[in-house]
């Protein structure tokens, strides 16, 4: 059985001129153990999606469980069995980490010794800082404090709203090292973000822009399912190189990726295409050659065919 399932979900805040349309039809399913990322821009419709099943946020129309159970009719039994990570920083400032701890335990009528080892390997990082108050915490730290608030009556099913925003490199590589392991116990995990190289890190992932699930497929099916040529460009004058290759009649879309400019080729045109185009603008010496799309290749290509679709 699916662990959540959501049917045609729809959203819209406001009214008339100043109506938005936050979720215009989203359909997925996530199974039971799966660690499945939402990948998608601010504003795209992450959180409204997830107050939704998480039932803090009723859908203006289309259905959606967690568990078989209705996310409208069966709030109360939902909110026993799920845990949710808000995007901005839910916890109690004055109270301290192990306070903090203690509160959520409480409402969800347990303590922290019950589910001490769910939450051992995440807690015990913090845990020699426990009288701190929470307001005095690094992002880092209040991350792992709000995860560990998140799971601390065992949720079958765990949201985290953009856990790894503004958290640095090597803090949201041990997060997700965390994600993997709560993973191996069997918890189902939802979680979003707008990073998409984090989009690898997960066994499916959905793209989302515009309140519309774009794809949903695995990392590796994302990867193969890129049709196009695509080439690394660079040169000394970065900004002049983007203005020439967006003009080239043999791309698709030119774009800076790290050091490199990609570009998109028309089938048919190639690295030496690309060379001859350049040597004729007078740039003589060109590093250009021949890649394998990444997966933020693939996302940029999807995000692009969308927004022309609907222009
Ligand atoms: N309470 C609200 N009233 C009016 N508009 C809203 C409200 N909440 C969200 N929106 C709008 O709905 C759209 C989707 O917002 P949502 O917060 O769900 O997206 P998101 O992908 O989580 O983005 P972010 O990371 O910026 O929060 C945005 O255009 C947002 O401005």
């Amino acid at each position: 059985m699916a662990s959540v399932v959501a049917n045609n979900l729809t959203k819209q805040y406001g009214k008339k001129k100043d109506l938005v349309q936050a979720l215009k039809g989203v359909s997925f399913e996530v199974e039971k153990g799966e660690l499945f990322g939402i990948i998608g821009p601010d504003g795209a419709g992450k959180t409204s999606l997830f107050r939704i099943l998480t039932t803090l946020l009723l859908p203006d129309g289309g259905a959606a469980s967690v568990d078989g159970l209705d996310v409208v009719k069966d709030f109360k039994a939902i909110r026993q069995r799920v845990g949710y990570m808000p995007g901005r920083f839910s916890l109690y400032q004055d109270l301290t980490i192990e306070e903090n701890l203690e509160f959520f335990a409480t409402i969800f009528n347990t303590t922290i010794q019950e589910n001490y080892d769910l939450i051992k390997d995440i807690y015990s990082q913090i845990e020699p800082f426990k009288d701190r108050r929470a307001g005095k915490l690094s992002g880092g730290m209040k991350q792992k404090l709000a995860l560990s608030c998140a799971l601390i009556h065992k949720p079958s099913v765990l949201f985290l709203d953009e856990p790894t925003t503004g958290v640095d490199a090597v803090s949201r590589k041990e997060f997700w090292e965390m994600l993997r392991s709560l993973k191996e116990q069997g918890i189902t995990i939802l979680v979003s973000t707008p990073y998409m190289d984090e989009a690898s890190l997960c066994d499916r992932v959905a793209l989302i822009q515009n309140g519309t699930i774009l794809s949903v497929n695995t990392p590796d099916g994302v990867i193969a399912s890129y049709k196009h040529p695509l080439v690394a460009v660079k040169d000394d004058n970065m900004l002049q190189l983007l203005n020439l290759l967006q003009q080239y009649e043999g791309g698709l879309d030119a774009y800076p990726f790290g050091e490199y400019h990609h570009v998109v080729l028309k089938d048919g045109y190639t690295t030496a295409s690309v060379t001859t185009y350049l040597q004729e603008q007078q740039l003589d010496h060109v590093n250009v050659h021949s890649i394998r799309a990444d997966i933020e290749d693939c996302f940029i290509a999807l995000m692009k065919t969308e927004s022309h679709e609907h222009k």
